[in-house]
């Protein structure tokens, strides 16, 4: 479980983070939902320890990690899917999950590698295609095979699906929940796509202007489009 509790910060002296507290447990996938410019990305750097914590606590299981360095963090567990995928462009798919696990024992790599290939099958015939050659959508499987390749207690998405093909974003809903699920992961997106937001939770966390405001089942959000236009800005 990952446990944010009060959590304040910001950039400078400008604070975006007014106290948010939100439990992600494991196995499951928990949503953030919100317009452009409300802190859904400030709050995942916060987390991962981009940015300062200013007040609050960031806890994975009985571990606070508020006060860790990222590499620390990433060590307890933390693993992160920045906005616009940041793969290896000059990296082979197969170079680029070799990466990832750069620092863990060099006998665990076939195995590693055997199961993540058995979550993402699209990635098996392009292990050896170069990341910039492959698609925005094989990107995205790429990023978020690469941050599951570490073996993560939690991972945090930043928008996975923006500027994906919506079969893709299917696909890439369908592969996080399964993950999840399966590796016992606590799963935090943001995302403002509901279509994608359906396929991975029965309800949203809202954020606006750096404060959780609402926790809304998708379906009511889908048919209410001035909830929509409150909460999305659409
Ligand atoms: N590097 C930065 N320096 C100063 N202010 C920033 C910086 N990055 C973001 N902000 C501000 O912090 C607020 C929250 O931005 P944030 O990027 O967290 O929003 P978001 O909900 O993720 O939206 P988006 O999808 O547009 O990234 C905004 O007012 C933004 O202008």
């Amino acid at each position: 479980m990952l446990t944010l509790s009060d959590v304040r910060s910001g950039y400078g002296s400008t604070t975006v983070l007014h106290g948010v507290t939100l439990e992600v447990a494991a196995g499951e996938t928990t949503v953030l939902l919100g317009r452009n410019g409300v802190g859904k990305s400030t709050l995942l750097r916060t987390i991962i320890g981009r940015l300062p914590l200013t007040r609050g606590s960031i806890s994975l299981g009985d571990r606070e990690l508020g006060g860790l360095p990222p590499h620390e963090r990433a060590r307890a567990g933390l693993a992160y899917v920045p906005q616009g995928r940041d793969i290896f462009p000059g990296l082979s798919v197969l170079e680029n999950l070799r990466v990832a696990v750069a620092g863990t024992r060099r006998r665990e790599w076939p195995a590693r590698l055997e199961r993540t290939l058995e979550e993402f099958p699209q990635l098996k015939p392009k292990v050896n295609a170069g990341g910039r050659s492959l698609s925005g959508g094989q990107q995205q499987i790429l990023a978020i095979a690469r941050a599951l390749i570490t073996d993560p207690r939690a991972l945090l998405l930043d928008e996975p699906s923006e500027g994906i093909q919506p079969s893709i974003v299917v696909d890439i809903a369908g592969m996080l929940v399964a993950a999840a699920r399966e590796r016992g992961i606590a799963v935090l997106v943001a995302e403002q796509n509901l279509d994608f937001v359906g396929r991975v939770c029965a309800s949203v966390n809202v954020i606006d202007k750096g404060t959780l405001v609402d926790r809304v089942a998708v379906g009511d959000l889908m048919t209410n489009e001035d909830l929509q236009h409150e909460y999305l800005g659409v």
